[in-house]
């Protein structure tokens, strides 16, 4: 396993962009993790947004495509919904990695049918893929190299290494 970001690293990018959020989203915004991989992410991303002085509420989406993989399978599957309305609302759709972009299209696509007033999309690491859905970023914490398997900060390898504290390449 090869570090990429240490702890530190970070921890500075996240207070960077919830200072960038902060300042720059509604009041009233909603924060959307999607679960599993970004669950870590957004709890330091949340905290991090409070202590910019902004007070987001949360709810979670849960998405599927690779299982214990380490590539997509191409077809994305909800496994939880949102919980509340979001019809009007600014949603901050927030993944721990966007890959070939499948996931994020799915979520946004979901929350734009439900009439949300505008959807941003923060993803903690970018990786350089030939993106199969033409997506963009409003927040990006890192870059990854394509041919890079991340895992840590909440990415597994099978369901293993979520908890590793840094952002560590598998290959
Ligand atoms: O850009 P993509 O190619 O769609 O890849 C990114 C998605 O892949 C992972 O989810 P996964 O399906 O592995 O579920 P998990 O979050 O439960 O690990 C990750 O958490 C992202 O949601
Ligand atoms: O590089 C990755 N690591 C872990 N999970 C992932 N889901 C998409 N890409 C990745």
């Amino acid at each position: 396993m090869r570090t990429l970001f240490t702890e530190d690293e970070i921890a500075q990018r996240i207070d960077a962009m919830a200072a960038e959020m902060a300042r720059d989203l509604p009041k009233d915004f909603l924060l959307a993790p999607v679960l599993t991989g970004a669950f870590i992410f957004a709890a330091d991303l949340l905290r991090a947004l409070y202590r910019h002085g902004a007070d987001p509420h949360v709810d979670f989406v849960q998405l599927s495509s690779y299982g214990g993989a380490r590539a997509s399978s191409g077809v994305v599957t909800l496994l939880k919904d949102f919980s509340v309305d979001i019809k009007g609302r600014t949603v901050l759709l927030v993944d721990d990695v966007l890959d070939t972009g499948r996931s994020l299209h799915f979520g946004k696509g979901m929350i734009e049918d439900r009439g949300a007033k505008d959807v941003k999309l923060c993803v903690f690491v970018k990786k350089l893929t030939g993106h199969a859905e033409d997506l963009k970023c409003d927040y990006i914490g890192f870059e990854a190299q394509a041919d890079d398997f991340l895992v840590g900060y909440g990415m597994d390898d099978d369901g293993r290494k979520r908890g590793l504290p840094l952002l560590g390449s598998a290959n």
